[in-house]
């Protein structure tokens, strides 16, 4: 049988991936390679969250990251911490295949991560920026490309505001990139306009079904 395809996610800030890749997770136990690491509010900060995932913070953050109280969501996450040097001499050998960085934060997608969700036989979903999607149109693995989008960008305005995790700055430079963002929708797939959340996420439920039906059955 072969191995399930990947799956690519991308979008503007606030488009609504996490939201439905959290939906699909819960519906889909252990059929996805990722799960919400302990440290997923650093990489909501940084707008992006990238599993699997190489995170790269300072030693500060990474020592406060493994102090962290909620046990339960520290057992099978997909992140992987290192240092910045470890990272960039990674970046150099050419073992990631996107990486990027905000706020004086690093972080990219190894080859290795991917690697071993695949080897896993589940789906691994990669939520990346439009350079990342570039990179990975590069690589040779095959993955759906599936770009979520707001239905206006009034809309995504008002859904960053009201989830209050941006300043205006931040909110600015995101409504930017939004913009450039729904302009490269010829880079994908599908697309899909997430209005409505419950039909949102049948579209995409839809999309992979063929994926999900895989792997279901290699696990029954
Ligand atoms: N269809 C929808 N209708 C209304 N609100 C939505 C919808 N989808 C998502 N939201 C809300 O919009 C906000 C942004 O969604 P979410 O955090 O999932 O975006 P994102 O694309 O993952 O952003 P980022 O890339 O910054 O992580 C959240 O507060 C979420 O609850």
């Amino acid at each position: 049988m072969s191995r399930p395809r990947p799956v690519v996610l991308s979008g503007p800030s606030g488009a609504g991936k996490s939201t439905l890749m959290k939906r699909l997770m819960k519906e889909h136990e252990g059929l996805f390679g990722f799960s919400v690491s302990r440290l997923n509010k650093l990489p909501m900060l940084l707008g992006a969250t990238l599993l699997p995932v190489a995170d790269v913070f300072s030693s500060e953050e990474l020592e406060n990251s493994f102090s962290c109280p909620n046990e339960s969501e520290t057992t099978d996450t997909d992140y992987h911490y290192t240092t910045r040097e470890a990272m960039q001499q990674g970046i150099d050998n050419g073992d990631f295949i996107e990486n990027a960085e905000f706020s004086g934060n690093m972080y990219g997608t190894s080859k290795a991560a991917v690697e071993d969700v695949l080897a896993k036989n589940v789906i691994c979903i990669l939520d990346v920026d439009i350079q990342g999607v570039r990179r990975i149109k590069e690589t040779d693995l095959n993955p759906i490309y599936i770009s979520v989008q707001p239905p206006s960008m009034e809309i995504l305005e008002k859904r960053l505001r009201d989830r209050q995790t941006e300043t205006e700055d931040s909110l600015q430079k995101r409504l930017e990139a939004a913009r450039i963002d729904m302009e490269l929708r010829g880079l994908f797939d599908v697309v899909i306009i997430n209005d409505d959340l419950d039909r949102a996420y049948e579209e995409l439920k839809e999309i992979l079904s063929e994926e999900i039906t895989k792997v279901q059955k290699a696990q029954s």
